[in-house]
């Protein structure tokens, strides 16, 4: 949660954690009432924070995770938890779609293949292992649209975030009637969906009560978390793209008019910049690999971090500091939660190639740091193949908060990059969308021009970079030489 004031200072910032439950291989949930009891916690805590009245709040930005599917009943009730974008249980549900609609009407109707991790496939899925939810439901929502629901009542989404869940006509910007009839999906379960700064609605009483705003606070559509932060990064014009080290890694690229990659491996879909487009490449588990690598490997680390109020990832990322580049030839392979680009392929699984004896846990720390950093090369690579200019590459996303991991990516790609001053990407792009609906800014672009600033710029080193290069084609050999392997696991 962030507080921005109209001349782009932050006020204050407040984070509430909460889990991701992987009940069985392949399935990833979370609860969306405790996002909403989240949600209150984090608005109370900024508003405390910042010691501002909440009368003086002109307008509220939403963002979260994009694909997730929230279902609820005709009270307005959830009806079960959440599947994330992270689940990768529906690929059975794709290869259907594929048969049954075809591959490429799929790919007329969205712009886009048939994926797991896209809400409709899981939908799907609620239709043929869980008939008795099906039925009930009335409604269905995305994750930062059920907080809009908690706030105001409405239904109502956004283009981006529309753009993910595979019923959206991506090229008109509206939702595919054509995918819903073959899908048998009633139209009236989607909201209505509107470009990133326009009104949906304002704070209702109930909200106001939970969370201390005023009654009657304006809410913009916002946007997913991609498409929130690249505005909050200034991705509002050809050239400048962003790579983002979250929880997953992207690399987004503004488009003024739609463009697809033939094998879908790039996702395209509208921008939170009204009447533009964009493309990404994702990698599923980026900053998640390092996270899952701190939580199973590092508890010591996590502990003393605790005590000293420090990251955990900065006193990993120390550690692996002292290694050289290249791990002493150790790879990873991030595919943690199966890999989307460029592979397209949700029985992956992660690999620590070449470990030797000599080996410590720095090695495997910087390893995991290398291997996130190829996988998002191959994003890049993607991109330039369909010819969008690449001027400038700015980090995001806290990957973009360790100085080594920013090097590491320069070296990696094989070009200057740059970070930015605020650190805060999707929340601050969502501000600044709310600042647009309400008329303290004029547009999109003229905001970004305004607040965002560059903050630092690394440059690569020919040495490095040599060495990357000749580790990268290692790091894509791998995985084709494994593929077979991969679907004798599926369980
Ligand atoms: N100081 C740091 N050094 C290295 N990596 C970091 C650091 N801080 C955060 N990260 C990485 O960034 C991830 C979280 O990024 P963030 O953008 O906050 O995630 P989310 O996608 O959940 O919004 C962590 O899982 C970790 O891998
Ligand atoms: O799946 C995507 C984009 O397609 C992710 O962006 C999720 O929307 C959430 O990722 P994090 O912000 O947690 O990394």
């Amino acid at each position: 949660m962030l507080l921005m004031d109209i001349d782009g200072h932050i006020l204050a910032v407040s984070t509430e954690r909460y889990e991701v439950l992987h009940e069985r291989p392949l399935f990833a949930e979370q609860d969306p009432e405790v996002w909403w009891e989240k949600t209150c916690l984090a608005i109370r805590k900024v508003i405390e924070i910042s010691g501002c009245s909440s009368d003086s709040i002109q307008g509220i930005g939403l963002t979260g995770q994009m694909h997730s599917l929230v279902v609820l009943d005709s009270d307005g009730k959830v009806i079960r938890p959440a599947i994330l974008w992270s689940d990768q249980r529906t690929q059975p549900e794709c290869d259907w779609m594929n048969e049954h609609i075809g591959s490429s009407h799929i790919l007329r109707f969205t712009a886009n293949p048939a994926l797991p991790n896209f809400t409709a496939t899981k939908l799907q899925w609620i239709r043929q292992h869980e008939p008795y939810h099906f039925k009930k439901i009335a409604k269905i929502l995305l994750p930062k649209d059920y907080i809009r629901y908690c706030l105001t009542g409405e239904y109502a989404s956004d283009v981006s975030d529309a753009s993910g869940t595979l019923l959206f006509d991506v090229r008109n910007r509206h939702w595919s009637q054509e995918m819903c009839e073959r899908l048998e999906i009633p139209m009236e379960w989607l909201p209505r969906v509107l470009e990133s700064p326009e009104l949906t609605g304002t704070v209702n009483p109930t909200a106001a009560a939970k969370t201390g705003l005023q009654i009657g606070t304006k809410v913009v559509a916002g946007a997913g978390d991609q498409a929130s932060g690249a505005v909050g990064n200034g991705i509002v014009r050809s050239g400048v793209v962003s790579s983002t080290i979250g929880t997953s890694g992207v690399v987004f690229a503004f488009a003024k008019n739609i463009v697809q990659d033939e094998q879908g491996r790039l996702h395209s879909f509208c921008h939170a910049v009204p009447g533009a487009w964009h493309v990404m490449g994702v990698t599923q588990a980026a900053g998640g690999s390092l996270q899952w690598y701190a939580k199973q490997f590092a508890p010591l680390e996590q502990a003393l971090a605790e005590t000293l109020a420090e990251d955990v990832y900065n006193l990993l990322a120390k550690e692996a500091a002292q290694v050289a580049a290249g791990s002493e030839g150790l790879v990873y392979l991030p595919y943690l939660l199966g890999e989307r680009t460029p592979h397209l392929d949700p029985y992956a699984r992660a690999v620590f190639f070449g470990v030797t004896v000599r080996h410590k846990r720095a090695h495997f720390v910087r390893g995991i740091m290398e291997g996130v950093s190829f996988s998002l090369r191959d994003s890049l690579s993607l991109i330039e193949d369909l010819q969008l200019p690449i001027e400038e590459i700015r980090l995001s996303g806290g990957g973009a908060k360790s100085d080594l991991w920013c090097s590491i990516q320069t070296n990696i790609y094989g070009r200057s990059v740059h970070t930015v001053e605020s650190d805060e990407g999707p929340a601050f792009g969502a501000a600044i969308l709310a600042g647009v609906g309400t008329g303290c800014f004029v547009d999109v672009e003229s905001a970004c021009d305004l607040l965002i600033m560059r903050k630092h710029t690394y440059h690569p080193q020919l040495d490095e970079m040599n060495l990357y290069n000749r580790q990268y084609a290692v790091y894509k050999e791998i995985y084709e030489l494994l593929k077979p392997l991969y679907r004798k696991f599926i369980s």
